[in-house]
């Protein structure tokens, strides 16, 4: 439960600049190990969201826990300890040197006005309440949200953004609030994105085609108006415009399908086969929906299509890795923060009460 003493700011020496500005960062989640016992709850919470399976809520419980929470969590487990590190889980090595990373690149980058950087997950922990209200203890007035998925789909953004605002139900006096949406089209993204292939091109050569394999959804949501689609689709014309290549040297796809539902279309392994078939031989993969590599990348990419394109008459799929915490992702997100918080240094919020927030949670009775 916070408490007042639970301040961990700076000291309070009046000529201290305040910290008043913070940036929260935030990944899915992923299980705290490579077992179905850690992978179930994982599954539960992310599955039991409504953005993500918008089935009627009854019968969605029915066979979320009567058939999906019998079967998936020990498949998935096994994927899990195909990638498992002795640091962790991928996606939360990557995603907590990134935020260490941009910290320090912040810090360069404005000494006199400092930002506080914090990383939560979308499921499991630290959790975005947690981590908005320890931020709020050590001062921070103002939020930028920066949820690491460069493309907005209600399903991912849409779901962050229902946890941020769930958070600040439980405080008296919340922050003034920022929240970057997508960053699917931001140069500096597409060329770190760019730079990112090109430097990989140079050591390992050019592979026959470059595929862009982006986390599929549903079709339905789209028509919905979900704006996902278009926005990889954006991402990739970007992308194929900065590397002077066309609609036949690099393709998109779309991977990772779960349930029966169409899902966008073409599908990664349907790809990959057919590639292969055709009689592409070297085929280059990247995943510039992932901020950072995770199980979707290391090992549905690089090991299941690896084998599928193997498997259908390729020879070698080569997966070219996320952006993770490389100085090009870092420099790129840097530049979006600081666009994202002009102005917040031209004055402090200032309360009678002074800005170190010492409340209780609010909870309605
Ligand atoms: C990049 C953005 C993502 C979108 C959009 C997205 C939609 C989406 N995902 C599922 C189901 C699953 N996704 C799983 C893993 C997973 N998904 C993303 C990102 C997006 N998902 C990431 C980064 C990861 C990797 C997590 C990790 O720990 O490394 C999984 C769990 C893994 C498994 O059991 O296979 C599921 C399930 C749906 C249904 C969906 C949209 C409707
Ligand atoms: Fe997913
Ligand atoms: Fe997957």
């Amino acid at each position: 439960m916070p408490h007042s003493l639970d301040y961990t700011g700076p000291a309070g020496d009046s000529d201290d600049p305040p910290v008043q500005a913070g940036v929260l960062l935030v990944n899915l989640g992923t299980p705290e190990a490579p077992t179905a016992k850690a992978v179930r709850p994982y599954l539960a919470e992310f599955l039991s969201d409504s953005r993500v399976i918008d089935y009627p809520r009854w019968l969605w419980w029915l066979v979320l826990h009567g058939v999906i929470l019998r079967v998936r969590p020990s498949r998935s487990a096994h994927a899990y300890q195909r990638i498992w590190t002795p640091q962790g889980s991928p996606l939360r090595v990557g995603s907590e040197a990134l935020t260490a990373r941009l910290r320090e690149e912040l810090q360069r980058l404005r000494p006199a006005g400092p930002i506080r950087v914090a990383l939560a997950m979308r499921y499991g922990e630290p959790s975005v309440q947690h981590q908005i209200e320890q931020l709020q203890r050590e001062g921070v007035r103002r939020l930028l949200v920066l949820p690491l998925y460069p493309q907005y789909s209600a399903t991912s953004t849409g779901s962050v953004l229902d946890a941020v605002a769930d958070a600040l139900k439980s405080l008296r006096w919340p922050p003034e609030l920022r929240i970057v949406n997508d960053y699917h089209d931001d140069a500096a993204h597409i060329e770190a994105l760019a730079l990112s292939i090109e430097r990989w091109w140079a050591v390992h050569g050019r592979g026959d085609k470059l595929l862009l394999s982006f986390h599929g959804i549903p079709e339905r949501y789209v028509r919905l108006g979900d704006p996902y689609q278009d926005q990889c689709q954006a991402t990739a014309r970007a992308l194929r415009e900065r590397l002077r290549l066309d609609e036949t040297q690099l393709l998109v796809s779309f991977q990772s399908r779960v349930g029966r539902e169409r899902w966008l279309q073409p599908y990664t392994d349907a790809t990959v086969r057919e590639l292969a078939g055709a009689g592409i031989k070297t085929l280059d993969v990247a995943c510039p929906g992932f901020a950072v590599d995770c199980l979707e990348t290391l090992e549905e990419i690089a090991m299941q299509n690896h084998e599928f394109f193997r498997a259908a008459g390729g020879s070698e799929l080569r997966y070219i890795p996320a952006l993770n915490d490389t100085p090009a992702q870092v420099e790129s997100l840097a530049k979006l923060v600081l666009r994202h918080t002009q102005g917040w240094d031209e004055f402090a919020i200032e309360s009678p009460a002074g800005n170190r927030p010492r409340q209780e949670p609010f909870t309605l009775r």
